[in-house]
């Protein structure tokens, strides 16, 4: 039931019930990775389930793909649907400019090719994760496996040619083994504190040998959908500025949301 979800979890889920609203029939949509993605998920599969929504889910994850099938979304591949009219995906952190860090969970590389090949991506993300500038959450970047020491290295020394600020940079572990991701790449997170220019450091992180992507997104959210634990939603629109609104039905909604809690 809806009283047992904690003020955060409610956030993240008025904030993807309001995104699903984005999907129309006929779309081809990307799915994206993590809790707040998977309570879209489940959104839009009752969406499918119960008014009858047709649409076409690209997922940006194993994990996302099964949750999709489970709930009545029909998933292809992104040769499949070659372009995509919207994708909405969680974020671990956004700015003003609607620039982000994401891969927190893990799937940075799938979710950017796939949100960059859509008209348009929405984030939904709860209120905590808007910062004044990126780089508090660690910036994950997904190296291939071979050598990687040496891609650690190479990394650390250009941050601090470019005196960026913190520097450590940690291996992601999954126990004992290194975390693998989708397509066979280790992570490493970035310890920096603060990114001066996310935009640069963003270039520079993908022009080195070993590097296959880095969890900025810069110039890719078109909107975020952010979401507060008392039912309140704000729409950040880069063009249209921010619009409140009070979606208090969604928390209250009995056959929607209380399901979602189980
Ligand atoms: O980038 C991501 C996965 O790679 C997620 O979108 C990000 O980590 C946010 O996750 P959550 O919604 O669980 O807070």
């Amino acid at each position: 039931m809806s009283a047992e979800l904690s003020p955060i979890d409610k956030a993240k889920f008025v904030a993807a019930r309001r995104a699903a609203d984005y999907v129309e029939d006929g779309m081809r949509v990307g799915l994206g990775t993590g809790s707040t993605a998977a309570w879209l998920v489940r959104c839009l599969g009752e969406m499918v389930r119960e008014d009858g929504l047709k649409f076409r889910g690209v997922p940006t994850s194993t994990r996302t793909a099964e949750l999709a099938r489970e709930v009545g979304i029909e998933v292809i591949s992104l040769e499949e649907a070659k372009w995509l009219d919207l994708t909405i995906d969680g974020a671990d952190e956004f700015d003003g400019e609607l620039n982000l860090i994401k891969g927190g969970g893990g799937a940075l590389l799938q979710e950017k090719i796939v949100a960059t090949a859509s008209d348009q991506m929405i984030v939904i993300a709860d209120a905590a994760k808007e910062v004044h500038a990126l780089g508090a959450f660690p910036l994950p970047v997904e190296v291939v496996p071979f050598g990687w020491t040496a891609t650690r290295a190479l990394v650390e020394e250009t941050l601090v040619s470019m005196d960026v600020m913190g520097r450590e940079t940690t291996l992601r572990m999954n126990g004992s083994q290194p975390f693998v991701t989708d397509e066979g790449n280790f992570i490493l997170d970035l310890h920096l504190d603060r990114i001066g220019n996310p935009r640069q450091l963003a270039m520079v992180l993908n022009q080195m040998p070993g590097v296959v992507e880095n969890g900025l997104f810069i110039d890719i959210c078109d909107v975020v959908v952010v979401g507060h634990g008392d039912g309140r939603v704000e729409l950040r629109d880069i063009n249209a500025g921010t619009v409140t609104e009070d979606r208090l039905d969604f928390v209250e909604s009995d056959n929607l949301f209380s399901d979602l809690g189980d």
